[in-house]
């Protein structure tokens, strides 16, 4: 299983400029999470400032019992290896060809022999839907390729964590939505947690477990995906909509009197270019391809959120009760109610455990 990511008031600036500050989140082991947020808004410096390429002002970031802020360069050194990385832009080196540049990082950090070096990179590319193209160099591929060959390298080191930096930027939707199946199918292939940094919508509703959003220098909201997905938060409820009208500006948060000629503006019937279908609710999750093997932790979140239920807001709520299966709510001990035929139409009522909440 991945390894838990603990982020305890997080703050970062360069200079004078703050980035964001006090964020606190936990990945959870072997789920997948999503960051969104406006551009600018730091999700790149998060990523960088998770595997202590960027040195945070304050705060903690906890990898097994590891504080990566304050540890020595040397424990440093040790807890990156757990971390596999896709960079915006694959990152590959431009005279390797593919089965290098995968096998770069067994080479530069273990003492593997070329024959054991072979099998692992073989079966990252295979993994990754690249097998046939080792010979090619990444000027001689698609972008969609070049993503693929930066995650087979990502993976080479089986690490627990994979962090990946806009995977789906510079792809067609049809391209994103295979890389999103991958995601999918490697999380459920290798339980590691994995944090995707995403302006893409469709992405956010159908792959992660969580969602996040960073916005004013803060982390507006952080927690499983029905949270995010039925907020009535301005901002959240813009970005999942893409729309103009909304507290997100062009470069920066818009002041009150901007908000408020927009609004009129859309109150007189002028569209502002984005669709009119609200694309807010909680939509059918991602599962792996059939053939592969079931994410184990699906269990697991389940069981957490369970947990927090009563906690969070009405609509995630809901959406996550209505999302049980029969036997998630005998395990549970919600209500079980023998399935209803086509003409009952009483009312199912939900039971909380320990109360409804
Ligand atoms: N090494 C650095 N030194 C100084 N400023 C930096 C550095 N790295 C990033 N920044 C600044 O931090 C801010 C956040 O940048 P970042 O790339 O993390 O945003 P982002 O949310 O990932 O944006 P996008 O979605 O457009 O990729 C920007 O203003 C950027 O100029």
């Amino acid at each position: 299983m991945g390894a838990e990511v603990v982020v305890e008031g997080l703050t970062k600036s360069f200079g004078n400029q703050a980035i964001w500050r006090d964020v606190t989140l936990t990945l959870p082991p072997g789920e997948v999470s999503v960051m969104l947020g406006p551009s600018g808004t730091g999700k790149s410096v998060f990523l960088k400032s998770m595997i202590g390429l960027l040195k945070p002002d304050r705060g903690r970031c906890v990898v097994n019992g590891v504080d990566i802020v304050t540890c020595s360069e040397a424990k440093l050194y040790e807890v990156r290896k757990l971390f596999g990385v896709l960079f915006q832009d694959g990152a590959l080196f431009g005279s390797m060809n593919l089965y290098d540049n995968v096998a770069f990082p067994l080479r530069e950090h273990t003492r593997k022999s070329e024959a054991e070096i072979k099998r692992i990179v073989l079966d990252k590319l295979e993994l990754t839907g690249l097998q046939g193209a080792e010979r090619k160099l990444p000027g001689e591929i698609s972008g969609g390729m070049r993503k693929r060959a930066g995650l087979a390298r990502a993976l080479v080191l089986d690490p627990e964590i994979i962090l990946c930096d806009e995977p789906d930027s510079g792809l067609d939707p049809v391209r994103t939505a295979y890389l999103s199946q991958l995601l999918i199918d490697l999380n459920a292939q290798i339980d590691a947690t994995i944090l995707i940094v995403t302006h893409n919508i469709n992405l956010a509703r159908t792959v992660p477990d969580n969602l996040g959003m960073l916005f004013r220098k803060e982390l507006v909201m952080f927690g499983p995906r029905e949270v995010l997905l039925t907020s009535d938060e301005p901002v959240v409820e813009q970005f999942l909509n893409g729309r103009r009208i909304g507290p997100i500006g062009m470069s920066e948060e818009k002041d009150a009197a901007q908000m408020a000629q927009e609004a009129a503006h859309a109150a007189a019937g002028h569209s502002d270019g984005s669709s009119e279908e609200d694309l807010r609710g909680i939509v059918a999750q991602l599962e792996p391809t059939p053939g592969l093997p079931e994410r184990k932790a699906v269990r697991r979140r389940k069981d957490r959120v369970m947990q927090v239920l009563h906690s969070l807001p009405a609509a995630a709520r809901e959406g996550i009760i209505a999302s049980l299966t029969h036997e998630d709510r005998l395990r549970y001990g919600l209500t079980a109610p023998s399935p209803r035929p086509a003409h009952d139409d009483t009312q199912e009522i939900p039971v909380w455990p320990g109360g409804r909440p």
